[in-house]
């Protein structure tokens, strides 16, 4: 399968630009032209809207595509539910939610045969997904491609690779994530990962909340951060496979559990499509990192590279951030992050290298959790050095780390909270931070 994902792979073309209003045939003249659904849609296709916000939500935040298919999605049997795995949804209740830094190694590989899905292990969230505020952090490893197809009710998912690539077949066409670059699928898009080298470890960021958009530039202009042209959408590609090849597993994630389902054919049929609710990749080196040219060290809400906007401006539901390389010559500064207590909730993932606070212990897979208010920042190593280092301009470029960054704090399913790969002794990296106070 690694070989047939990886052939699939190469040469994919793209649409560019974010939230734009996209098309794509994979046959011509199977888009209508001039409306969205004519009497007879063009070749015998089925049309079909796929909302992604409420049909009155204002213009600049709607989301909606229309999907011109081989058969109608609503042509399938019944759901039953089946087995959720270690996937868990908000809200979050079975365990008490821990004010303590925490720290992970990476997810263990998984038995053998475990695809994205049944690789996926959720290590906590909040909010509530019927209410489709808050969000859910998973990590998954998996070691074989996917032959079912699955598609989330529930929120958006933002893949993190952190090891192999991965070849995502979607209603829409097909995106290629390797790491270092992210994906995202939309609520409600039903799409199959495949892997393209033997095995895959990373992260997903299941946002329930309002779609993930470009934050707001203010002062720093028209450009810069995440440019909206290196967003890129597949063309329209389609299975055309009927129930002679046998039956397709669905399975969707609806209001917390898994359903399944054996259809006739594929799901991922769609010959045409126009719209702006559509998957995504974006490669995290392309990010326009911003910082100081005088001194201090910026808030990280520099690095965000999209933003799950609430009801309160200002206020995320969830931001992604992430720490990409760069220069930093900050003057009688101290470089590195700073410490701090914060009021939103930060979990943060390495993709590759290290990261600038923290010395050891924080690898690639791994993760930390640092919950509303919990005091943190840079571990005794990394202070004694960064306050000791003379202050010539100084290229940070040995690593890729990001953070989920949320208004409401975590709360743990019981497995990552019971999990052999929780750090024991994560405090200790602040121990011995001496006294340095004189009164004179
Ligand atoms: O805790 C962290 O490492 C994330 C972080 C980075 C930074 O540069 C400033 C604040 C912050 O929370
Ligand atoms: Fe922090």
């Amino acid at each position: 399968m690694s070989g047939d994902a990886r052939t699939a792979a190469e040469g994919l073309r793209y649409l560019s630009g974010f939230g734009d209003e996209h098309s794509s045939e994979a046959v011509p003249g199977a888009l209508p032209e001039g409306r969205n659904a004519p009497q007879r849609a063009p070749l015998g296709l089925y049309a079909e809207q796929l909302s992604g916000t409420a049909f009155t939500e204002p213009r600049a935040h709607n989301r909606r595509s229309w999907l011109y298919r081989i058969r109608p999605s609503a042509a399938h049997p019944a759901f039953t539910r089946t087995e959720n795995g270690a996937i868990r949804t908000g809200p979050f209740t079975e365990v008490t939610p821990d004010p303590n830094r925490l720290r992970w190694n990476p997810l263990p590989a998984p038995p053998e045969g475990t695809d994205f899905l049944a690789g996926l292990w959720t290590l906590g969230g909040n909010g509530d997904a019927t209410q489709r505020t808050g969000m859910a952090v998973h990590l998954y490893h998996a070691d074989r491609s996917m032959r079912r197809v699955f598609s989330d009710a529930d929120g958006e998912l933002l893949i993190v690779p952190e090891r192999g690539g991965l070849l995502l077949r979607t209603e829409f066409g097909l995106l290629r994530a390797e790491p270092g670059e992210v994906a995202l699928i939309p609520r409600g898009v039903r799409f199959r990962v495949e892997l393209l080298d033997g095995s895959a470890r990373g992260y997903v960021c299941e946002n329930y909340g309002a779609p993930f958009r470009l934050p707001d530039l203010g002062p720093i202009g028209a450009n810069g951060l995440a440019n909206a042209r290196d967003f890129r959408a597949p063309v329209a590609a389609y299975e055309d496979v009927d129930g002679a090849a046998g039956p397709v597993e669905v399975v969707n994630k609806f209001c917390g559990n898994l359903w399944t389902a054996d259809y006739d054919h594929s799901p991922l049929d769609v010959v045409a499509w126009h719209g702006n609710h559509v998957p995504y990749v974006y490669d995290l080196r392309r990010f326009n990192v911003i910082g100081t040219v005088s001194y201090d060290h910026p808030d990280p809400s520099i690095f965000t590279v999209l933003t799950s906007p609430s009801d309160t401006p200002g206020l995320a539901g969830v931001d992604f951030v992430v720490f990409a390389p760069r220069w930093l010559v900050g003057e009688d500064t101290f470089r590195p992050p700073y410490f701090h207590r914060n009021v939103m909730s930060e979990y943060m993932g390495l993709i590759e290298g290290a990261y600038d606070a923290k010395a050891e212990g924080f690898v690639p897979g791994g993760g930390s959790l640092h919950n509303m208010m919990s005091a943190h920042g840079p571990d005794r190593e990394t202070f004694d050095r960064a306050s000791a280092a003379e202050l010539r301009p100084q290229r940070i470029d040995d690593g890729l780390a990001f953070m989920f960054e949320t208004r409401w704090p975590l709360t743990l399913t019981p497995h990552a909270a019971g999990a052999g790969h929780l750090q024991e002794r994560y405090d200790d990296v602040w121990h011995g931070l001496e006294r340095h106070f004189r009164s004179v």
